[in-house]
């Protein structure tokens, strides 16, 4: 079976109501692939969650951009799996490299709350990625790996996981990974999926790029074999997000 092309729209911490407003109208009105060919999931601040859900096109989901690593109860602003269940909000963004920078998420507590996540029935999109001290010095494969690892360990069906791979030195900075050094990564995983998962696993677990993507560098990463979509930043607040949304087309060719 084939893997879906994904496409994730990752607002990060931006927006002012009129903003989102504009935003999802503009996305409503776009042309894109059927839900076939491509699963659209934006992620707008938690605050805006209800009101994008409530406004968007049937066809895109929504996810949250974090949840809580366990139950719910005395933890002063955070949100709970429960809570975005409750909502109706089927997907969560976990791990991204903000959060493990800038608020200290080791792997063990990002794999902590993949796993609890996909037990209350949140899907995930999980990420993953090296700083450029870390691809420098040559050892980017063992960083996602070890990433990758501290989920695989807690996780015992991958059904509903998405891995996003976004290098941390191609995120806000323009410099997007080339299509060769993408691939080099997402084909690395898929192995390290085979060799400690399952082949299944490694066949059927979506593995998307993330780090500067844009509607003029989309269509040629999304021609790399295992590159099966994108999460994207900034351009996701744009209308060239529906173009990015596009970019399915170069799998379903
Ligand atoms: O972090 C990202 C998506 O989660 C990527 O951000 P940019 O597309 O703005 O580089």
């Amino acid at each position: 079976m084939g893997r879906k092309f994904f496409v994730g729209g990752n607002w990060k911490c931006n927006g002012t109501t009129e903003q989102v407003k504009k935003i999802v109208a503009t996305l409503n009105e776009g042309q894109v692939p059927s839900e076939d060919v491509v699963e659209v999931v934006l992620s707008p601040p938690f605050v805006f969650l209800s009101m994008v859900k409530d406004c968007l096109r049937s066809d895109f989901q929504v996810a949250a951009q974090n949840s809580w690593v366990k139950k719910g109860g005395a933890f002063t602003g955070e949100i709970s799996a429960e809570m975005l269940v409750n909502l109706g909000v089927p997907w969560v963004i976990l791990g991204h490299s903000e959060r493990r920078a800038l608020l200290s998420e080791s792997n063990e507590f990002v794999g902590d709350k993949v796993a609890y996540a996909l037990a209350q029935g949140l899907k995930v999109i999980a990420c993953i990625g090296e700083t450029l001290e870390q691809r420098e010095s040559g050892t980017t494969m063992e960083v996602v790996a070890a990433q990758t690892k501290a989920i695989a360990e807690r996780v015992t069906n991958w059904d509903d996981v998405v891995l996003a791979y976004e290098p941390v030195w191609a995120i806000g900075t323009g410099k997007v990974a080339s299509p060769e050094q993408a691939q080099e990564v997402h084909c690395g995983l898929r192995d390290w999926l085979l060799t400690n998962v399952s082949p299944e696993v490694a066949s059927s677990t979506r593995i998307i790029y993330g780090g500067s993507v844009t509607a003029s560098n989309s269509n040629i990463l999304a021609h790399q074999p295992d590159v099966d979509g994108f999460l994207v930043g900034g351009a996701s607040l744009k209308p060239e997000f529906i173009d990015i949304i596009k970019a399915a087309e170069v799998k379903s060719a």
